[in-house]
């Protein structure tokens, strides 16, 4: 478990000969302090991080992110305070750009075995290219993402022929779609079926319903909605607080992110970006010329698909806002 490279810390630990390593789960992070369950005993801890973890690649605003399998040891049994010293290896991550710092990551989730993205057609109205920007991300670590368009009691009739039209884009390329109220707890049952055994992130914009939906999903995590709410209407967006929350209805675990307002892309090459669409993945060795942009070039399938009407105006739109670099808004 623990590799040997506790000589450094000796400097500084001169009492402490030797410390005792355990592994626990990263449930909640306010960039200041993690809560850490044991994997082993499920106690619960509040740890920090001792001096800067070294990670490679690109700078983050969070070095440790809720779903993290870490190493601790004990700091104070009385107050129950945990060092974490290292992060295990990630199966994948979910990020975003930082808003706070340019050029920086903030890594949403760690760990997740699916994502389930809240859109609504209501107020706050998702955009497509909000919810294309998140499926790439998650294409770009294999993660599945389900769509669940909320507040279905809200729509009128054409809002719903609309979402069936999404719905015929959006679930052959492999992102199945749900109309839902969280509210009226109505269609919920196949959410629940999807949750089953799994660790999920929730994500969407502030407002279209994570709490509420989490509520009906987790009856042991009542409380929460009334912290939440009273939070985001103090001034959302200010900080990024995700947490992980234990389904014991349904064996599985949940992670509730604050709403997210922009998703800039982070760690993809411009000339990658197609590869997470999969209808342009599908169909890009097609192309005449291998470093086809998809954007001019004579003989380009995706082009052709494009105007056959096969792929989606709108998905081709989002790819091409995305390898322009500039951000989700239109
Ligand atoms: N009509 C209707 N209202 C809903 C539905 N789901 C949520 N709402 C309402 O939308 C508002 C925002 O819901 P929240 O659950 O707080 O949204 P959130 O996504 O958690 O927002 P943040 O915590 O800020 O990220 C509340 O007033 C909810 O009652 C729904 O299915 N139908
Ligand atoms: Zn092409």
């Amino acid at each position: 478990m623990a590799k040997k490279k506790s000589t450094s810390k000796k400097k500084k630990q001169v009492v402490k000969v030797e410390v005792e390593k355990f592994q626990g789960l990263v449930t909640k992070s306010t960039g200041l302090w993690y809560t850490v369950i044991d994997y082993d005993t499920k106690k619960s801890y509040q740890g920090r991080l001792r001096g800067k973890l070294k990670l490679k690649g690109m700078k983050l605003t969070n070095p440790i992110a809720v779903g993290d399998l870490v190493e601790y040891s004990l700091e104070d049994e009385i107050e129950n305070t945990v060092i974490i010293h290292d992060i295990l290896p990630r199966k994948n991550v979910i990020l975003r750009q930082s808003t706070r710092k340019k050029y920086h990551g903030h890594v949403i989730a760690s760990n997740i075995d699916q994502a389930i993205l809240i859109a609504t057609l209501a107020l706050p109205k998702t955009s497509l290219g909000f919810i294309d920007r998140f499926l790439v991300a998650a294409e770009s670590y294999n993660v599945p993402t389900y769509i669940a368009f909320n507040k279905d009691d809200l729509l009128d009739e054409d809002s719903r022929a609309y979402l069936d039209e999404l719905k015929s884009i959006y679930e052959p390329l492999g992102y199945k779609c749900v109309r839902i109220s969280a509210l009226e707890n109505s269609n919920l049952d196949e959410i629940k079926s999807i949750i089953q055994d799994k660790t999920s992130l929730l994500v969407g914009h502030s407002g279209v319903g994570k709490s509420t939906l989490l509520n009906k999903l987790a009856s042991n995590v009542q409380q929460r909605t009334d912290e939440v709410s009273l939070y985001a209407e103090k001034g959302k967006h200010t900080t990024t607080f995700a947490e992980m929350f234990e389904l014991k209805d349904h064996n599985g675990h949940l992670i509730d992110t604050p709403g997210i307002k922009e998703l800039g892309i982070m760690g993809i090459e411009e000339n990658e970006i197609g590869h997470f669409f999969p209808e342009i993945r599908d169909v890009m060795h097609d192309c005449k010329y291998n470093n086809c942009t998809h954007t001019h070039e004579p003989h380009c399938r995706v082009l052709e698909l494009v105007n056959e009407g096969i792929i989606a105006t709108s998905r081709y739109l989002s790819y091409l806002s995305m390898i322009e670099g500039d951000d989700n808004r239109k």
